[in-house]
């Protein structure tokens, strides 16, 4: 069954690697620049994809903007709804040691009539589906509550609703998670930590998980059956009807951490489709996760990349 993603607010990602250390204010030369069709929905379709698994990427892109051409040449299978402007372009520099600065476009307005045709599409498109991935932020226009009813719209043809957002649309899931919830919420510790107003960056980093512990087991009382937040070298927690469980990869080098969240969040919808052990969902999650960071750009995994990572998998509560 088809895994759909819905990509708000897609990008023509530009990605560069920056040779030494970044200096403001003063002139930086790139090396060799990626240019990848994305956004985070875009991404987890073509993770999906690259495991041979059906997946359709909903995106609102005109068929003569760069990206619709950018889309067909990385393979992913697509349904383009014209909205009469350019999708943005984000910029992300890689770091020697693979961390990245981001400079991120608000996007172009979507207007009533976008947004209805991209409704429709989806509308169209549901029935049959497994999953359905709401996935990045939303450009202007658009209503900040749409995840929200986008959920409500799937859960009426039975399909399942992941989310992966930031800011106000995040806030707005989480608020209605006790009438609306999604089946899965994938924030990372940034998202974690703004949605929860915790400590939780500067604690993951020292190795202290129980700040973003508190944070999931929080959104998950608060109605959202699963919760699985991404931490960066130190794995993944996913809490939900089971318990509390936590993956952390062996350690790694990475090359670009960019479009990680994505794929682990690709890897834990592909088991979902045939399981739903937390310590499975969990171990993809993790394994796609890890494997993307050793690749450049927001370049996905195969299932050959994420099975060659070591990890371990614990339950903690
Ligand atoms: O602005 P958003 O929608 O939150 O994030 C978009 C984005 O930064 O996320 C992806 C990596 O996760 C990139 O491919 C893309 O440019």
């Amino acid at each position: 069954m088809v895994i759909i993603t819905f990509t708000a607010n897609p990008s023509l990602d530009r990605s560069a690697p920056l040779a030494r250390d970044l200096r403001v204010a003063r002139l930086n030369r790139l090396g060799q620049v990626y240019r990848l069709a994305s956004g985070k929905g875009v991404n987890v379709s073509a993770a999906v994809h690259a495991a041979g698994h059906p997946t359709l990427a909903i995106v609102p892109v005109d068929t003569s903007d760069p990206l619709a051409e950018a889309l067909r040449r990385r393979g992913v299978p697509s349904r383009m709804v014209p909205v009469g402007h350019r999708a943005r372009t984000n910029l992300s520099i890689t770091h020697p040691d693979g961390s990245t600065t981001r400079f991120i476009e608000p996007g172009e307005p979507l207007t009533p009539e976008n947004q209805t045709a991209l409704v429709s599409t989806l509308l169209a498109s549901l029935p049959g589906a497994s999953w359905l991935a709401l996935c990045g932020s939303l450009p202007p226009g658009a209503p900040v509550d749409w995840y929200v009813k986008l959920t409500e719209m799937a859960h009426s043809v039975g399909v399942r609703v992941a989310v992966d957002a930031d800011g106000p649309a995040l806030d707005a899931v989480i608020s209605h998670a006790h009438a609306t919830p999604p089946d899965l919420l994938s924030p990372n510790v940034a998202e974690l930590q703004k949605a929860t107003g915790r400590s939780i960056r500067k604690a993951v980093k020292a190795g202290d998980l129980q700040p973003a512990i508190d944070a999931v087991q929080e959104l998950h009382n608060r109605g959202v059956p699963r919760v699985l937040a991404t931490l960066g070298p130190q794995g993944a927690l996913l809490s939900c009807e089971d318990g509390l469980w936590h993956a952390e990869p062996d350690p790694v080098q990475p090359v670009s951490v960019m479009g990680a969240g994505d794929a682990a969040l690709a890897g834990c919808l592909l088991i979902s489709t045939r399981t739903q052990d937390p310590a499975l969902c969990l171990d993809r999650a993790v394994a796609y996760g890890t494997a993307t960071v050793l690749k450049p750009g927001s370049e996905v995994p195969t299932p050959a990349d994420a099975d060659a990572i070591s990890l371990t998998v614990r339950k903690l509560a």
